[in-house]
């Protein structure tokens, strides 16, 4: 009978999960390892900073889920707990224009947002500065994400203001570290000369975890979150394997998670590899899930065109777009682009015959996981 401890089962009142927070995807994890000397270099980018110095322009690059944005995250609670460097994040996935950066640099500023209307880039702009002169503090900006400041082609305008603050206004300090996920993107050629000529930055790289490092940090992370004896060496081996094959480290958090949900859903007090291999199911999604939350109407409205018209001719492809959202032909090709770097659509130039080159795409993912996380 479920309740009795004897039989292995769990009653109503029990749970496999000793604090289901740590499976969270903002939870900051108290141990952090195997990224001694990325946290080294970065460290040593933002020391002059400490000292009331700018610091050091740094670019930061790996792929998804290499602990980057958490390294960021705990250098710059170390500095605000320590020092009085002002820090600041912001997630260009979300804020992709030169005019939104500076808007939540201002927000983590002042404490409170900006005016929504009326106000112009330089006078923002001046605001930040005169605050920061006059309090003569340092900023240390992270623009996490930033490859999406690329797709947009706001990162050229966004860096070159902030790398130049201290020219416009006299004893303005600031450093940037860019942390991009996009290995394809190289992102100091990719800028204007002009932003070139004056951004030397320093870089730190993220590699993919191995799989021994990915039994390491996820078995610290089931220790917090599950009851003694719920997951297995056997099973957590499962986890960090499949874990490893995209390398991303949510993928792995997901999966534990999921599968602890799945031994419950049995009455189960401990994680089968059954559970771990159902999980899978839907955790390998979890890059695409992420993808697809950072796109705006217009860009959704073509991936569900594309997963709908799946295997069909690019033109029957942009009609219906076209038929769905009005838009014209520019603005479908500048939205492919974006899909194509972020890994979502692949595209391929084929001569089609008597009618010249022309661009084939489709969907990097089957069309029935796509349409079910844009409609769920
Ligand atoms: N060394 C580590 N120890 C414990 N947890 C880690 C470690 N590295 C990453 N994580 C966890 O993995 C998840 C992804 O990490 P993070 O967001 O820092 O990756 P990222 O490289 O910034 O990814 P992206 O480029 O996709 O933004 C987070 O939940 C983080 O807590």
């Amino acid at each position: 009978m479920a309740g009795d401890p004897e039989d292995g089962m769990l009653s109503w009142d029990e749970s496999v999960f000793r604090d289901e927070h740590v499976f969270e995807i903002d939870y900051v994890p108290e141990t952090f390892r195997h990224r001694e000397s990325q946290l080294e270099s970065l460290k040593y980018a933002l020391r002059p900073a400490a000292r009331g110095s700018r610091p050091l322009n740094t670019v930061v690059r790996g792929p998804p889920g290499t602990g980057k944005t958490t390294s960021v995250q705990k250098l710059f609670s170390e500095l605000r707990a320590q020092t009085d460097v002002r820090t600041v994040r912001v997630n260009c996935q979300v804020d992709s224009t030169r005019y939104a950066v500076f808007s939540r640099i201002f927000e983590g500023i002042f404490d409170y947002e900006p005016p929504s209307s009326g106000i112009s880039f330089k006078k923002l702009f001046g605001q930040i500065a005169d605050r920061l002169v006059e309090d003569d503090e340092v900023l240390a900006v992270a623009l996490d994400d930033v490859n999406y400041l690329f797709y947009e082609n706001e990162a050229s305008d966004a860096l070159y203001s902030l790398l130049r603050a201290h020219e416009a206004h006299a004893g303005a300090k600031v450093g940037v570290i860019c942390v991009s996920s996009d290995l394809s993107l190289s992102v100091i050629e990719e800028l204007d000369s002009r932003v070139q000529s004056v951004f030397r930055p320093e870089e730190v790289f993220f590699p993919k975890y191995d799989v021994d490092e990915v039994v390491d940090i996820l078995r610290e992370r089931a220790k917090r979150g599950f009851h003694d004896g719920v997951l297995g060496a056997t099973e957590l081996d499962r986890v960090a394997e499949l874990t490893a094959e995209s390398g991303d480290l949510r993928v792995g958090i997901d999966l534990l998670r999921r599968a602890g949900l799945n031994a419950e859903m049995r009455a189960s007090r401990t994680i089968s590899v059954e559970d771990v291999e159902e999980a899978y199911e839907k955790s390998k999604y979890v890059h695409l899930s992420r993808s697809l939350r950072g796109l705006s109407e217009s860009e959704t409205a073509l991936v569900e065109v594309l997963a709908e018209h799946d295997g069909e001719q690019a033109g029957s492809v942009y009609e219906a777009f076209h038929e769905r959202t009005d838009l014209g032909y520019t603005r479908y090709s500048e939205i492919v682009n974006k899909l194509d770097q972020l890994g979502l659509v692949e595209t391929e130039y084929a001569e089609v015959e008597g009618r010249g080159r022309s661009r084939s795409i489709s969907l990097a993912y089957d069309p029935e996981p796509v349409l079910e996380r844009i409609e769920g």
